[in-house]
């Protein structure tokens, strides 16, 4: 039975909607939102859709107001979700930095107390999110998957584990190696616990290493980011894609910081990297 939507905001934009909406989760034991653009369609085919995940501190609505995404994906005739970045509510576990709890959830499914009560983002952007897409739009089975910073990681890590579901994936200053920078340290350690093999399932650059199928991916790096020493080493996840013959194009972008000035000013060459994989 298709899962209840509560329709919350509703805008035309570019001969399409721009919508969010709310519903319950019941693999993240919440009330989640999200938002939708649903281009005019382009023909009688159902659109292809590209999942967007965002960063520490976002919900749905930064890449929705601030990419500026949407009139290039109603030119195409892409579908986009944009996920929020963790379980919400005000029974929900939190922390007081940034970058752990709540806008902090990393897409994986935590396995320590407090945070496995509701923190199964993995579980929620691979499995409930699309189904309860597919029941609810005349959506296509085609879909890719992009993210910013830790949902860059995020979009990184579910297509290298799903590769059978994402046609693309592609990747905005994200955290490669979660493993071994301080915000995947600092958020690994509590919701997985201390022991660091069972981090490597969420790290793309291990993942990368045993991949068995190839998604094509494209990653765009501004080189005055204030997070790229210390936090995001795209050249390690370059490293490995050059050991193992993988499709990653790394592209260093001149002058551009972590923000979305950066995002919008690239978005367009996202979308058109995943139409050519959509519709390849
Ligand atoms: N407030 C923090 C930094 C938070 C931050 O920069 N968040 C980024 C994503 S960082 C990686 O996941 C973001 O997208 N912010 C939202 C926005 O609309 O810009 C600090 O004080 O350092």
């Amino acid at each position: 039975m298709p899962s209840t939507l509560e329709l919350l905001e509703e805008h035309r934009l570019f001969g399409g909607w721009q919508q969010r909406y709310q519903h319950a989760s019941p693999v993240l034991n919440c009330t989640m939102t999200f938002s939708i653009f649903l281009p005019e369609p382009k023909s009688d085919a159902p659109p292809p859709v590209l999942y967007v995940l965002s960063g520490l501190t976002c919900n749905d609505e930064n890449f929705t107001t601030k990419a500026g995404a949407q009139r290039v994906a109603a030119e195409l005739g892409i579908v986009l979700v944009m996920a929020d970045t963790s379980p919400r509510g005000d029974d929900v576990a939190d922390d007081d930095g940034y970058d752990l709890g709540k806008g902090a959830g990393f897409y994986l499914n935590a396995t320590q107390a407090p945070w496995d009560r509701h923190y199964r983002m993995y579980d929620y952007i691979s499995e409930e999110l699309p189904a309860l897409i597919a029941d609810n739009f005349n959506v296509g089975k085609r879909a890719a998957i992009a993210g910013h910073s830790m949902g860059g990681h995020g979009a990184l890590m579910l297509a290298l584990r799903n590769p059978e579901r994402f046609t693309s994936a592609s990747a905005l200053a994200p955290i490669v190696n979660p493993c071994d920078v301080p915000w995947g340290i600092k958020a690994f350690s509590h919701y997985l616990g201390d022991d660091r093999s069972q981090w490597l399932q969420y790290d793309s650059c291990w993942l990368m290493r045993q991949a068995q199928q190839q998604v094509p991916m494209l990653i765009d790096q501004g080189d005055s980011d204030q997070f790229l020493a210390d936090q995001l080493h795209p050249e390690r996840l370059q490293q490995v894609a050059e050991e193992m013959g993988y499709p990653l194009t790394v592209r260093i972008q001149p002058g551009y910081d972590h923000s979305y000035y950066f995002i919008a000013s690239v978005i367009e060459d996202h979308l058109r990297f995943h139409a050519s994989h959509l519709f390849g």
